[in-house]
């Protein structure tokens, strides 16, 4: 007689990735990609709260939201070129920008990590190994008690007609999710030969540095660039990047060791210059790199 078998849920999700967009991230770093419904609707929710946001005086902007963390948290502009905030932590919890926000923090967090659980799934590791380097990533911080560990972040662009610009770089995180309106952000073709520049015309998924150190290498860490578009242009960026408490054991990657995950990532970002800091600090930066002999292509955003 046939034994009765439970089938439970399967313990992880479907992939998002099919084989050939898994085997093109993997080889280019990034991946354009259509969003799912209900992430292009908080989507669409959030762009429209950030035009109102830019519309604000500059007074307004600085005073709602104080840059503090050099560049990482709060309103921050770059004379000429562009303006950006980036969210970290809930500030003004019962604005429409910040619901909305919140929303999308919630279903781009979720969408992305699906992403990383694709990359695993393809190489054979763990699905579960994102888990503890995703920790309280998967929603807005309440407050800024935790921004230490919790690196993730929300930056909303609007950048100067023709001069708004970011050099060519990869991002330090894991993932990023860039949607751009219009003409200005570049990846890096590298399946020809010399790797070309070519424009990204819709939603875009980047690897960064970190996802690319785990994996050792077997994915490629997305380069890229903003040139300037004669209308100016506004941007959203989701960086999933990881929680940077206790040690993460590489060997879910196929690696040797247990290292200290703040470690391994400052070790990651070297002394890279900062793309989206002012003219004067991405100068300094810049010449700490040329002391340091490393190559003035290695910015991170
Ligand atoms: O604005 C964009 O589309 C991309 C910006 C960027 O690459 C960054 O801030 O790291
Ligand atoms: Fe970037």
């Amino acid at each position: 007689m046939a034994e009765d078998v439970c089938f439970g849920p399967p313990p992880w999700p479907p992939p998002i990735l099919t084989t050939e967009q898994v085997r093109h991230i993997a080889s280019q770093g990034w991946l354009p990609l259509e969003l799912p419904d209900d992430l292009l609707a908080s989507l669409r929710e959030l762009q429209s709260a950030t035009r109102d946001f830019f519309l604000r005086s500059d007074d307004e902007k600085r005073n709602l939201y104080p840059s503090s963390r050099g560049t990482e948290c709060g309103f921050y502009e770059v004379p000429g070129e562009k303006q950006y905030l980036t969210l970290r932590h809930n500030l003004h919890h019962d604005t429409t920008l910040e619901c909305h926000a919140g929303n999308f923090w919630r279903k781009v967090t979720s969408f992305l990590h699906r992403i990383l659980c694709d990359l695993n799934r393809a190489g054979g590791y763990d699905l579960g190994a994102w888990d503890h380097v995703l920790e309280s990533s998967h929603m807005l911080p309440k407050s800024a008690s935790d921004l230490d560990m919790v690196t993730t972040l929300l930056r909303l662009f609007k950048y100067e007609p023709t001069t708004g610009i970011a050099s060519e770089h990869v991002d330090i995180g894991l993932l990023t999710l860039c949607i751009g309106g219009g003409r200005g952000l570049q990846v890096l073709d590298r399946s020809v030969e010399p790797p070309q520049w070519i424009d990204a015309t819709g939603p875009i998924v980047l690897i960064g540095d970190m996802t690319r150190a785990l994996l050792r290498n077997q994915v490629r860490a997305g380069r890229h660039r903003v040139v300037g578009n004669p209308d100016g242009r506004y941007s959203t960026v989701f960086a999933l990047r990881p929680h940077l408490k206790g040690t993460t054991d590489l060997a879910m990657w196929g690696g040797k060791s247990v290292v200290d995950t703040r470690e391994f990532y400052i070790k990651i970002k070297g002394s890279k210059h900062n793309i989206n800091a002012t003219h004067d600090v991405r100068e300094k930066q810049r010449q700490k790199q040329r002391k340091n002999g490393e190559s003035l292509a290695g910015g991170i955003g």
